[in-house]
């Protein structure tokens, strides 16, 4: 509690990284909490992004500081690179691509993932995510299977049936207007949740829709609890909170087990995850689990990526028409179904995807544990540091990306990546994001239906303020004017 942590802080002192000082027991944690309130108090009214945004657009220059308080603020203070606390835990600030490089495609055992807390198990499961050892690889084989590229392409006609349902409804919505607002982040989640129960599950959203809801409640209650230091033992308590993490876990598991061998129907694909799962498991809890990690990790992330996509394109009207002039070429009439085939050449698509996981990426920052003393780079670095990778302000490092860092710039990706770690909103390495074919092509084919049929602005509602809640989000939804696009859009 006093002599080892200040010895670790001496260690690095005297290695030339500094930090803001430990504190007994607690560490920086009450720091770091004050000034994450402090960016979500800071008025997005009274700031230029929103007076912009008011006016039909919206900057990107403060969104380090806001997702991110303390990596600003004390990347600043004491260099890209610097020491903190988390509880008894030192961590340490990464940002150097080669040193990245070095942690996350290490094989060697070196580095591991930092424990969950647990109180975050009850998103995850122990699933994929949070596993390690032999657990992992076997779960790893099975998930990379029923998620390979050959695999995603054969759901395209299901996303894009998926992506049309969305577009049936906007239309009803629209009825005899013009124009009409949508909060985009809404129904992204309930598309996203839609596609994932039907490619994973072989289920609808629909059937799966109270595991979403049970989880977003979960969802808001697990990120309370994870901005402070996890003390042992703290889940058993029956606090009010707590008894409501359990109910929603128990009620969780419930509805998993039934909708799994309740009626059996995911089942009937011999190659979706649910069946590769079930039938190299013999215990249900296992297959739980990991369905727990796929329900989230598959409908959140992937959401927020078309949110943000949606965002920008709405904010930036010259890269709307440049994608839509795309689609017209590769893919002809408006109601022609989009085909795998068509993918590849939505060259526009990907760079604005692209564009838009740098500059938004849902999973903001990467952890990792030194199991060993270790070397990196030039500096030696104590067995349990933890390891902060904080890949959104990587993201928009100007040494890196040059001054237009925050801008909205797709171009950029036209030339081949610089450094593998300094664009890696899926991960590097052997635990990279094993979702990453599907979320990619998700995203082009709701990108491409929408675009395809509707131009859109910014509502002046609309206030950028997004923050993280686990992953990357607007704080007060985004809300889009469309309009329908009138003829067939013959090419
Ligand atoms: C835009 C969408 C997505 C982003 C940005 C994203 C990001 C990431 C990142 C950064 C990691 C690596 C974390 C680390 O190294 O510690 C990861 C891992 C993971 N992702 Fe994703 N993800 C996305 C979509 C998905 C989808 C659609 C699924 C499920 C179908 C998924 C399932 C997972 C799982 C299970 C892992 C853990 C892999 C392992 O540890 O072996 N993700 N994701």
């Amino acid at each position: 509690v006093i002599w080892v942590p200040f010895a670790i802080q001496r260690h690095f002192k005297n290695q030339g990284i500094y930090g803001p000082g430990y504190r007994p027991i607690a560490g920086n944690s009450a720091e770091i909490r004050s000034l994450f309130a402090r960016a979500a108090r800071s008025k997005p009214k009274s700031t230029p992004a929103a007076a912009a945004a008011a006016a039909g657009f919206f900057h990107h220059r403060d969104v380090v500081a806001r997702v991110s308080p303390f990596y600003h603020e004390w990347s600043r203070a004491y260099g890209k690179s610097f020491l903190y606390w988390f509880g008894l835990r030192p961590r340490l600030a990464v940002t150097s691509p080669e040193v990245i490089k070095e942690v996350l495609l290490n094989t060697g055992g070196s580095f591991g993932k930092v424990r969950l807390n647990p109180l975050s198990k009850l998103l995850f499961g122990e699933g994929l995510i949070g596993l390690a050892g032999d657990k992992w690889a076997l779960h790893r084989r099975i998930t990379n299977q029923a998620f390979n590229m050959e695999r995603v392409k054969e759901w395209v006609p299901e996303i894009a049936s998926s992506a049309g349902k969305v577009l049936e409804k906007w239309e009803f919505i629209r009825g005899e207007r013009e124009e009409f607002e949508i909060d985009v982040h809404k129904e992204a989640h309930n598309l996203s949740a839609d596609i994932i129960s039907r490619t994973a599950f072989g289920s609808s959203f629909e059937e799966g829709r109270r595991i979403f809801v049970l989880q977003d409640q979960q969802l808001d209650l697990v990120s309370l609890a994870l901005r402070s230091v996890y003390v042992p033992g703290f889940r058993f308590l029956p606090t009010r909170k707590n008894r409501e993490r359990w109910r929603l876990e128990k009620e969780t598991r419930d509805s998993i087990r039934v909708l799994i061998w309740g009626n059996g129907r995911g089942l009937g694909d011999s190659r979706n995850l649910l069946t590769l799962l079930t039938s190299s498991h013999r215990n249900q809890d296992d297959v739980i689990d990991e369905c727990k990690t796929f329900y989230f990790a598959g409908k959140e992330t992937t959401a927020n990526l078309l949110t943000f996509a949606l965002l920008l394109l709405a904010n930036h009207q010259e890269w709307q028409e440049k994608a839509r002039e795309e689609l017209i070429r590769v893919c002809g009439r408006r109601d022609q179904p989009l085909v795998a085939e068509n993918l590849r050449e939505l060259k526009i698509l990907s760079l604005i995807i692209n564009e838009t996981l740098r500059m938004y990426p849902p999973a903001v920052m990467i952890m990792r544990e030194a199991t060993k003393r270790v070397k990196l780079g030039s500096l030696e670095v104590p067995a349990g540091t933890q390891l902060y990778v904080p890949v959104i302000a990587i993201h928009y490092d100007s040494e890196i990306w040059g001054g237009d860092a925050h801008e909205f710039n797709p171009s950029r990706f036209e030339e081949p990546r610089k450094h593998m770690a300094s664009f890696f909103p899926f991960g590097i390495g052997p635990r990279n994001c094993v979702g990453q074919n599907l979320a990619v092509v998700e995203a082009k084919i709701v990108l491409a239906t929408i675009i395809r049929s509707y131009s859109f602005v910014l509502s002046p509602t609309y206030v950028h303020a997004p923050m993280v809640l686990i992953s990357l989000q607007p704080r007060y939804g985004a809300q889009i004017v469309f309009r329908k696009i009138s003829g067939n859009g013959d090419s």
